[in-house]
């Protein structure tokens, strides 16, 4: 019971500090266009849809924080966003503003104080529009395309219309591998299959656009790589594949199948991956959300490879709370005083959208854990992108940061400790 009230009480005590200091913090929003049109007929009553209607759930402060039923109301012309309670339409948050792209199953939003999780359609005239807008694809990066993943992720970066939604860099088992490829069981090269796709890592990604399913196959090209380098040049396959087994990357083909295979490596719970991650001899950093935005993911994984010598173990995309923002800000484990104004700033930019956690390793085959720590600072840089770039000039931050609070990497530990 004591427990209990100790909850209620912080949790209270939290959003009240919370509530008084959002109107500094709100999140600026320049991604107000409206939804891209999908070619589809059976979009034209979509588009007459004034409000989308999701399923919402509050990320809650304490373990113990009940929630009604919630639903978000996202109004299509002016991209404005609000919470209602689902059963009496009681308004629980003031209207914001959203990204129009933004609002997807498995998004996460944050308004006033609070953070919420976008769930499924909560209607079938949105769910329809949702088919139209926002489709989902199941990409992954194939073992042999690993050594050139952030090339591949910048060609996703350049097609404007998609969206990483999810990023998961597993090892895949054989008995996944032989669940994944299922169809092609009776075919003479599956054992072969199996032996490719589970001979390194793999990097799964969900991508979220119009008609993604499409967008993406033909990102990808013919099956067969040296097919693609005759028949489309610039494709993915063309670029980075070897024959027609080695074919650098993979997309869904339909609907089902991607709903299928996103829910292979989504689920909360997934038999059958396993993480690649060492931690032991890892250094940790959150690629920030501004990064992601400025479709710059696949330069920085990229010149983390190329200039640096090292190479992620690690990577998930992540949605921070409002907690763990504070806790990143004030460099706190429990936050116990308001941020100051800088501190407000950088929660600000840790809020403004997903970011991604990367575990970094050292690929030079000799070096020491200690020997990579300290090389670790030319690598990152100062925090101040700024003096980075006099100090630093090939480091992250001089190379991806802006500002004090958009420096590119936030490498808690490291930025704390050192
Ligand atoms: N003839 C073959 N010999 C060896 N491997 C093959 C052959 N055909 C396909 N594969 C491998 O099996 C995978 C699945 O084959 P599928 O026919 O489904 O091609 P796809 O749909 O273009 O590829 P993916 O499903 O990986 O996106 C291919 O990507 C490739 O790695």
């Amino acid at each position: 019971m004591a427990l209990k009230n100790c909850r209620l009480l912080s949790g209270f005590i939290l959003g009240a500090l919370a509530a008084l200091i959002w109107p500094y913090i709100s999140p600026t929003v320049n991604d107000l266009t409206a939804p891209p049109k999908d070619q589809d007929s059976s979009c034209q009553d979509a588009d007459s849809l004034p409000e989308w209607r999701f399923l919402v759930s509050r990320v809650p402060f304490t373990d113990g924080d009940d929630q009604p039923a919630l639903q978000l109301v996202f109004n299509v012309g002016n991209s404005m966003a609000k919470v209602v309670q689902s059963d009496s339409q009681v308004v629980v948050s003031a209207k914001e503003a959203v990204g129009a792209l933004d609002v997807y199953e498995g998004a996460t939003l944050t308004f006033t104080d609070q953070t919420y999780t976008v769930g499924a359609a909560a209607d079938t005239r949105t769910a329809a529009a949702v088919a139209c807008y926002r489709q989902s694809t199941f990409v992954m990066i194939k073992p042999d395309a690993m050594q050139r993943a952030g090339e591949v992720i910048s060609r996703i970066e350049e097609i404007a219309t998609l969206r990483i939604a999810d990023m998961r860099l597993v090892a895949l088992q054989p008995s996944m591998a032989r669940l994944f490829y299922a169809e092609h069981s009776q075919r003479t090269f599956f054992e072969d299959l199996v032996s490719y796709v589970t001979s390194g890592p793999i990097l799964a990604m969900r991508l979220v656009g119009p008609d993604a399913i499409k967008v993406w196959r033909e990102a990808l090209g013919p099956t067969d790589s040296n097919e693609a380098r005759r028949s489309a040049p610039g494709s993915v396959r063309a670029l980075f594949g070897t024959d027609k087994q080695r074919n650098a990357a993979h997309g869904s083909d339909s609907r089902e199948a991607a709903g299928r295979e996103l829910a292979f490596f989504f689920k909360d719970t997934v038999d059958g991956i396993c993480s690649t991650s060492e931690p032991l001899t890892e250094l940790s950093c959150l690629v920030l959300p501004h990064v992601l935005k400025d479709r710059a993911l696949g330069s920085l994984w990229r010149s983390l490879h190329q200039h640096h010598d090292c190479t992620p173990a690690r990577a998930e995309l992540v949605r921070l709370n409002y907690i763990d923002a504070w806790r990143y800000a004030t460099a706190t484990l429990l936050p116990r005083t308001p941020p100051t104004p800088q501190q407000m700033d950088e929660m600000q930019s840790l809020l403004s959208g997903p970011a991604v956690s990367l575990h970094l390793k050292s690929s030079r085959p000799e070096e020491t854990r200690s020997e990579f720590l300290h090389r670790f600072k030319d690598i990152i840089g100062p925090r101040n992108p700024a003096k980075a770039r006099k100090a630093a000039v090939e480091s992250i931050r001089a190379n991806f940061g802006q500002t004090n609070t958009t420096s590119g990497v936030l490498c808690p530990w490291y930025d704390w400790l050192i």
